[in-house]
């Protein structure tokens, strides 16, 4: 008789995607199944149909086909159909016929899979043991979202990533000196951010000249995939909003802060995190806001975390310095002479942090200290550290504690991070080289007449229409403004000997890239066609007046070390933010009247990853004001050294002084004197005082190196090459070995789809285990726990069923055959939000449970890898017939082994509470003690940590176990095969 009635619910064990089958007809010979949920009907032969009845048991849960749930108490058959008895989800007793189970019933969960009979391969329950266990160790990691990104491990960047990115909802100013790595930083807290789930929606705001670079940059070092919007993007969405379009969005500001219609709609999104480049851009005064600005604010107000980024934080002066702030925390930073009269108090901050380096000594340190704490823990660590009792270790940990309560209570450290060459240290030397040349006649005959009657200046500008002093610095300006006058028929460039001079220093130098730049875009421009017409050269051109477009073919021509060109000639402001440190030579073709932008020029060059001493030339017209700009840099200053951060108060006490003496050496020689003194007053006193707050705040060394160690850990774990080479094979991807820590990733015909990077019939890509290889080469990528590979598999792993059934063969001398083990893999649960990050204390867990089929516990006695490696693998139509004989022990130990593993998840939950409330409870009571001194913690930051505490608590607690992965082992006689 056929085993098959008509009404019988069936799954195929080849295809258990189509769902619940149905039996539509069956006879002697054949069988026909409709799989109502996809729409297909087979035809099988009946003796041989791949199928597996459906039966459920007592605890099922299962599904009507009105959408109704009901819980299986028993069941009873009629005419070889299965009626099932049990509760609905009110808990009143109900009946379902098989017939009306729901088509659409999926088996993924271990359980139902193993009972229907779909058993996966041997290995993928291996690699879903090992999944898991990584993954729980990974989790943990102190160095988790730090490790991946292909980035040098360098202190400070590691310090304010860690340091940023632990908070809930950072918002600070990332105020490094230029080219020191703040989008490095910001990439780094946006990468630890997104995998930890404390965010998952970013805007990203950047210049216009910058959109392209941060693309290249968040993709080829953190594999962070964002979407470029412009209007054009914008207008192909129509009427959905255009912000939508992505999780992570960059943007142009200069687009976005001139469209209010854009930013309403950037307005109405929900995003976790805003960063914002170049914010020294963003205008703000008490009688005015720039629209910048007021667009950042707008959103500042209601995302989160904000980042904002400037090398040059009070390029603007004071007022627009404190105005960032502001954006960070308008309730602390409301009134501008609060906080100028606050900032006068760090010096003695600044000053006994010193003295904790002599104590215990001078009985004037400790009084320095005791002068500026005012809390018990401080108080109680100072004892011990001024205590010449007490011993070495104990009074450097006094020390220490101490010297990070301070900086942490005072000043502005908790909301800016400013490093600086200075105490970065291993930059390359800058050199200057000046050379002096005669003006042409058309410009001196401007200059002379200057000098000689003081009225001609007014004219000068009524007819050239251009400012002062810019008139008398940019006498080419100058020049084209006066076209009219039939003595400037010329273009400037023929006539101006800065051109020649170029030329011949381009030929000394040979095959040396050189940047050239130039203050106003149309001197670049007419610099560029010069170059081309009077010395063949193809000198490409980058200012703010081009398309995007064009601006990244100019700097892909030039960064292109083989056959690109020699030269790039940029503008002022068209350069700002820009990598070029692959060259060492800077032609300064005039100079800007800024000192902070005479920074952000050669900022371009001296750069993290600059090999290479850096080569300054200026050329001067011989006693013009542009020689004297010059000596005020260098003389005044020593701008061309080193950066020191004073530009904007050099600038803001002496720029006016200076443009009023341009034309006059003596009241320059003045000038120059007066604001060296300022100058050197100023270093003194930055060295005393809120600077040196700042510098001692920006990278806290233990930390830093802490972290470093923790990602060295995982570069060098060699459990990842092994989980990866086993996982690449299961997923089907091929992996050549290249040589040289080196391999050629390719899909495989069989790869499974949606790899990241890989496409079926396409090349994939290359990849090494090695940080310093992936650094030296662009197009090989690094292959960490981090990379989206490595994250996409263990996903799919943990989110989906793979692996979650098996069975194999045992042949062990001792054990007779014919008895059958469960070996199951149960998993912790606890639901939370996921920006709480709840993993950090209780990842997912595995709890493992081996019994042999008398229900007795193997656990202990056979560890995971001891029976993995003894197994075999057997053919799948074997495994389901032994499932199918076997269903009511196996429901039998599937129920005991739930039983053995509730047992241990009270340890695990407690162990989990202790970790969170040590690292929680600590951190609240530093924060606590830090809002009473310190006001640049935000009270909600403090409510924030303490409910994130309470939440954490309540969804520990919470904590379920479920089944994860069961296999069957069934042993046999050592010579059956
Ligand atoms: N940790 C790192 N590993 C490798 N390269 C780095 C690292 N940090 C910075 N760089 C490189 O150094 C250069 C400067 O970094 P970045 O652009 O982040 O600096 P910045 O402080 O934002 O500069 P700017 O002030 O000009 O905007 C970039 O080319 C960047 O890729």
């Amino acid at each position: 008789m056929s085993d098959f009635s008509p009404g019988q619910r069936w799954i195929s064990d080849g295809e258990a995607e189509l769902g619940l089958g149905t039996i539509l007809n069956c006879d002697n010979r054949s069988v026909t199944v409709l799989f109502g949920a996809s729409q297909e009907t087979r035809t099988y032969s009946s003796r041989q149909a791949p199928l597996t009845r459906v039966v459920f048991g007592s605890g099922d849960r299962i599904q009507s086909t009105e959408g109704w749930q009901m819980i299986v108490d028993d069941s009873k058959e009629s005419g070889g159909l299965i009626t099932y008895i049990g509760e609905d989800a009110a808990g009143d007793p109900c009946e379902l016929p098989e017939a009306k189970l729901a088509d659409t019933m999926q088996f993924d969960q271990a359980r139902d899979r193993l009972l229907t009979g779909q058993v996966d391969r041997n290995d993928w329950f291996d690699l879903r043991f090992r999944t898991l266990h990584h993954h729980h160790r990974i989790e943990q990691n102190p160095a988790l979202g730090l490790a991946g990104p292909r980035v040098d491990l360098i202190p400070h960047q590691l310090y304010i990533a860690d340091e940023v990115a632990r908070r809930a909802s950072p918002r600070v100013l990332l105020a490094d000196e230029v080219g020191l790595g703040k989008t490095i930083e910001a990439g780094l807290i946006l990468h630890r951010l997104l995998l930890t789930g404390r965010a998952e929606r970013a805007l990203i705001l950047v210049p216009d000249s910058l959109t392209h670079q941060w693309l290249v940059e968040l993709l080829r070092r953190f594999s962070l995939e964002v979407t470029l919007l412009d209007e054009q993007q914008c207008s192909a969405h129509g009427e959905t909003n255009p912000f939508e379009a992505g999780q992570l969005i960059l943007a142009s500001q200069d687009w976005l802060f001139a469209d209010p219609h854009r930013q309403s709609q950037a307005d109405a999104c929900d995003w976790d995190l805003l960063i914002v480049d170049e914010a020294h851009h963003l205008e703000w005064s008490e009688s005015a806001v720039g629209p910048g600005y007021a667009c950042v604010e707008r959103l500042a107000a209601h995302v989160p975390g904000l980042l904002l980024l400037t090398a040059t934080p009070e390029q603007m002066g004071q007022q627009s310095h404190f105005s960032r702030l502001r954006l960070l925390d308008p309730d602390r930073y409301h009134s501008l002479a609060d906080f100028q009269e606050e900032e006068r108090h760090y010096v003695e901050v600044a000053e006994a942090i010193d003295a904790l380096e002599r104590l215990p000594g001078q009985p004037e340190d400790t009084q320095r200290v005791a002068a500026v704490i005012d809390e018990d823990d401080s108080q109680a660590l100072l004892d011990t550290l001024a205590d010449a009792q007490s011993d070495a270790a104990q009074r450097d940990a006094s020390r220490h504690q101490l010297r990070d309560q301070l900086l942490d209570r005072h000043g502005t450290g908790r909301v800016m991070f400013r490093n600086s060459r200075r105490h970065v240290g291993g930059f390359p030397e800058r050199r200057l080289h000046v050379e002096r040349l005669e003006p042409p006649a058309a410009y001196r005959r401007v200059l002379r007449r200057l000098e000689r009657d003081e009225d001609y200046l007014d004219e000068l500008l009524i007819e050239s229409g251009l400012d002062h002093p810019e008139v008398l610095v940019y006498l080419d300006l100058m020049y084209q403004a006066m076209a009219d006058d039939p003595l400037n028929a010329e273009p400037w460039w023929q006539i101006d000997p800065r051109v020649t001079w170029l030329l011949e220093r381009l030929t000394e130098l040979g095959n040396d890239k050189v940047l050239v730049i130039a203050h106003d875009r149309d001197t670049a421009a007419g610099l560029s066609e010069a170059l081309r017409v009077l010395g063949g050269l193809h000198a490409p051109v980058f200012h703010e007046g081009l398309t995007l477009l064009e601006r990244d073919r100019a700097a892909a021509a030039f960064a292109d070390t083989e056959d690109g060109c020699q030269v790039l000639v940029c503008s002022e402001i068209g350069s700002e933010g820009r990598n070029f440190q692959f060259c060492h030579h800077l032609v300064m073709f005039d100079l800007p009247l800024h000192p902070d932008q005479l920074e952000q020029r050669i900022g371009r060059l001296d750069r993290i990853g600059q090999r290479h001493p850096i080569d300054m030339h200026v050329p001067v017209f011989a006693d013009s004001p542009g020689e004297r700009l010059l000596r005020w840099y260098r003389d005044g200053m020593d701008a061309f050294s080193a950066p020191h951060g004073l530009g904007s108060d050099l600038y803001a006490a002496f720029g006016d002084a200076l443009a009023d003496a341009l034309l006059d050496p003596e009241a320059l020689s003045e000038v120059i004197d007066e604001t060296r003194s300022f100058f050197e007053a100023r270093l003194a006193e930055r060295d005393a005082g809120r600077n040196r707050l700042l510098e001692l705040n920006a990278c806290r060394q233990e930390r830093a190196a802490s972290v470093a160690e923790a990602i060295h850990e995982l570069d060098n774990d060699r459990a990842l090459r092994r989980y990866i080479d086993q996982a690449l094979d299961i997923f089907g991807v091929d992996s050549q070995d290249l040589g040289g820590d080196l391999q050629l990733l390719s899909p495989s015909p069989q790869m499974l789809d949606g790899l990241p990077g890989l496409v079926k019939g396409e090349e994939g890509f290359s990849a090494t285990f090695s940080r310093e290889r992936a650094l030296a080469r662009d197009d090989v990528q690094h292959l960490t726990w981090e990379h989206p590979l490595t994250r996409e598999m263990m996903a799919r792993i943990l989110d989906g069923p793979m692996g979650n059934t098996a069975l194999a063969l045992l042949r062990h001398p001792s054990i007779p055959a014919g008895r059958v083990m469960v070996e199951l893999v149960f998993r912790t649960h606890c639901p939370a939000p996921r920006r709480l990050h709840l993993n950090r204390f209780l990842p997912p867990t595995a709890v493992r449970v081996l019994l042999d089929e008398s229900g007795a516990n193997l656990t202990d006695k056979i560890s995971f890898t001891g029976l993995s490696k003894n197994l075999q693998k057997v053919k799948k139509a074997a495994a389901r017939d032994l499932i199918k004989s076997r269903h009511g022990q196996l429901r039998e130990l599937l129920d005991s082994a739930e039983q053995e593993a509730e047992r241990e998840l009270p340890s695990i939950v407690e162990a989990a509470q202790q970790r969170m409330r040590t690292s929680l409870d600590a951190e609240l009571a530093r924060l606590e003690a830090l809002a009473r001194r310190n006001p640049s913690v935000r009270d909600e930051e403090v409510s924030a940590l303490r409910d994130e505490r309470d939440t954490l608590g309540t969804a520990i607690d919470a904590t379920r176990l479920r089944l994860d992965a069961v296999r069957v082992i069934v042993t046999v006689d050592q010579e059956s095969r």
